[in-house]
C-alpha cells in the first residue's frame, strides 16, 4: 500500500547520533557524514550493494572523516535522522538508496516552515546534502549525468565539492509546507507513480504496471492554473502536470527536459487530451525528452504555480519526488539556492 504523506511529526525513534555528539565536529578537523541508508530501497538491493561498498568507503574516507552509519527502520525515519543531524553540525548528511530516501532525506533539512539549523548558531558551516543512488528508478541522480555507480558517488565525496541546489515547497490548504528536489506532478502520472510504488518488487517494471493500473477509468480533467501569481488561467483537458525541478521520472521518462536544479526556477510540463494510444505512439519521445513539440504538450519556465480541480471532485493525484503526496488543491513555489549539495 502506498504510504501518505499526511503524516509528518517527529518520529518517537531517537536516531543514534552519538559519534556527532563525541564533539567532533567542533574540535576535529575531521569530516562529519552521515549515512542514512534505506535497506529495505530497490526491494533489499539498497541493503546489500550497502554492505559492499562499506569497505571501500571506509578506506577512501576513514582517514578525513568521522564516519555515522544510520539505517532506517521504516518511511520518514530519514526525515528524523537527517534534522538530528544538522543539528548536531554534520558536514553533510548522505542518503542512500533512490529518489524516495533522497526525497526525505531534503525534507528533514526544514521544520516547521524553516531550514533545520546547528544547535549552535554561531557555527560557521552548512550541512551539506550528498546522495549514493541505490534505488529502483534514482531519478534525480539522471539530471545531474551520474552514472549509476556507487563507487563513483564515494569519490564524488570524498572530494566533497558542494554547489548549491533549488529546492520546490508544496503547501495544501491545510497541510505544513512539503519539500521536493526532482519532480512534483498531478494526475494521470501521479496515480501511475500511487500504484507503482505497489510493484517495487518488479524494478523498473514497476512503472509500466502503475501507469496501465492508472488507465483504466481515467478521465483528463479541467484544471485552473495560476502562473507567477498572476491571473487564473483554465487549462482544459488536462492529461499530467509535472513541474520539474529536475528533469526525469518514473523511471527514466525525461519529462522536464529543460529543467535545471540550480537556475531558479521550475519547468511546467502540460499534457493535455491525451488518450491511451498517443501514449503508446508518443513513448519513446516522452523518454528522450523530444515530446515538447508534440500537439497538446506545452512547457514553461515558472518560480509559482497554484493549481485547482475545477470540478472540485478531491481525487486529482498529486505526487512529489515520486512519492504520493495528496490531491489537489495545491501551490507549488520554488527556494532558490536552498541546499548546497555535494556534486
Ligand atoms: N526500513 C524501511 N522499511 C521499509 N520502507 C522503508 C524503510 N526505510 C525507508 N523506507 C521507505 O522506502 C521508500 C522507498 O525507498 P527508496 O526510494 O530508497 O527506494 P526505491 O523506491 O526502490 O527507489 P526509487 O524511489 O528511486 O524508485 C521510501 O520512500 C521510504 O519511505
Amino acid at each position: 500500500m502506498a504510504k501518505s504523506w499526511v503524516v509528518r511529526a517527529e518520529h518517537p525513534m531517537a536516531p543514534d547520533l552519538s559519534i556527532l555528539r563525541g564533539g567532533a565536529s567542533s574540535s576535529s578537523p575531521h569530516r562529519d557524514l552521515v549515512f542514512i541508508v534505506n535497506p529495505k530501497g530497490a526491494n533489499g538491493r539498497t541493503g546489500k550493494q550497502w554492505k559492499k561498498l562499506l569497505p571501500y568507503l571506509r578506506s577512501r574516507l576513514d582517514r578525513h572523516c568521522n564516519i555515522c552509519e544510520s539505517l532506517t527502520s521504516g518511511p520518514y525515519h530519514a526525515i528524523d535522522i537527517t534534522r538530528e543531524a544538522i543539528r548536531e553540525g554534520a558536514d553533510a548528511v548522505i542518503a542512500v538508496g533512490g529518489d524516495g530516501t533522497l526525497h526525505e532525506v531534503v525534507n528533514g533539512f526544514f521544520w516547521a516552515g524553516k531550514p533545520v539549523t546547528h544547535h549552535n548558531k554561531e557555527a560557521a558551516h552548512s550541512t551539506a546534502l550528498g546522495l549514493i543512488p541505490l534505488g529502483t528508478g534514482s531519478d534525480f541522480a539522471r539530471t545531474l549525468g551520474w552514472k549509476n555507480d556507487p563507487f563513483e558517488a564515494v569519490d564524488r565525496i570524498a572530494k566533497g565539492l558542494r554547489s548549491q541546489i533549488d529546492v520546490g515547497v508544496i503547501t495544501g490548504e491545510s497541510e505544513d509546507s512539503h519539500y521536493f528536489i526532482n519532480v512534483a506532478d498531478i494526475h494521470l502520472s501521479a496515480k501511475a507513480g500511487y500504484y507503482a510504488s505497489r510493484y517495487k518488487r518488479f524494478g523498473n517494471l514497476c512503472y509500466v504496471i502503475g501507469a496501465l493500473q492508472a488507465f483504466m477509468g481515467h478521465k483528463n480533467q479541467d484544471l485552473r492554473i495560476r502562473i507567477n501569481g498572476g491571473e487564473w488561467e483554465t487549462c482544459s483537458k488536462v492529461t499530467a502536470l509535472c513541474i520539474g525541478n529536475a528533469k526525469y521520472f518514473g523511471g527514466g521518462m525525461k519529462i522536464t527536459p529543460n529543467a535545471e536544479p540550480a537556475n531558479g526556477n521550475f519547468e511546467v510540463v502540460v499534457l493535455q487530451d491525451f488518450k491511451w494510444y498517443d501514449f503508446i505512439l508518443k513513448l519513446h519521445k516522452l523518454y528522450q525528452g523530444t515530446h515538447l513539440s508534440v500537439q497538446n504538450v506545452t512547457s514553461r519556465s515558472v518560480y509559482s504555480i497554484e493549481v485547482e480541480d475545477i470540478s472540485e471532485s478531491g481525487n486529482i493525484y498529486v505526487q512529489s519526488d515520486g512519492e504520493h503526496l495528496g490531491f489537489l488543491p495545491r501551490k507549488f513555489h520554488i527556494l532558490p539556492s536552498a541546499i548546497e549539495m555535494i556534486r
